[in-house]
């Protein structure tokens, strides 16, 4: 996910462009966060938008159907709308308080089981997750939850590379353990 809140759209879209060469020469599919023109203009793989973004069904009718379409929900009812509007994941939190995104109402694990139970598509668990509390997560198994997305847990760290290895690790034992 390529996610850049200040960037004049000109130094967004350069920025993506890069990313993009990066992630296909390793085969990793990459999405826009919340812009559409941005996603279209350098072929990324799709576009992760949120509840005051352009709606999934508009983005699914310029993205077409090959393309990746995650949707932020914090409610059954944001769920559904994201399944109706042909999303293909969504993105549930904040599971825990987060200093990354402002004003972000924290759902707890409470709300996330509610928003898991109730989805039609695969849930990806966002907000304040770590290595420290990943596996907790995951370990509540809950229906549809295939995954965490975290900003702070790496990018705030000086070793991302390590960091990244280290929350991977903990994630696949997770998995095993489930299968
Ligand atoms: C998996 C996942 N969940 C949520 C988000 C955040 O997207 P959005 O709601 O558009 O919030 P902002 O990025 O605008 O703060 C995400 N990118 N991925
Ligand atoms: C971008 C974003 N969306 C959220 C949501 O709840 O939809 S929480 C969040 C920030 C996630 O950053 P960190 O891993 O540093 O907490």
């Amino acid at each position: 996910m390529f996610r850049e809140k200040d960037a004049e759209t000109r130094e967004f879209l350069e920025a993506a462009k890069a990313c993009v060469e990066i992630c296909k020469s390793s085969g990793v599919p990459l999405l826009i966060n919340d812009r559409v023109d941005v996603a279209l203009a350098c072929d990324a793989d799709g576009v992760h938008v949120g509840q005051s973004d352009m709606p999934a069904w508009e983005v699914r009718r310029l993205l077409g159907p090959g393309k990746i379409i995650g949707v932020s929900c914090k409610t059954p009812a944001q769920a559904e709308q994201a399944w109706k509007d042909g999303a293909d994941y969504i993105g549930c939190g904040g599971v825990f308080p987060t200093t990354t995104k402002a004003n972000n109402p924290t759902l707890g694990f409470e709300g996330l089981r509610t928003v898991c139970l109730a989805s039609k598509l695969p849930v990806v668990a966002i907000g304040g997750i770590n290595a420290g509390n990943a596996g907790s997560v995951m370990e509540l198994g809950l229906p549809n939850l295939k995954g965490v997305a975290v900003v702070s847990a790496l990018f705030d760290r000086e070793r991302v590379a390590a960091e990244t290895r280290n929350l991977r690790s903990i994630l696949m034992k997770n998995a095993y353990s489930r299968s």
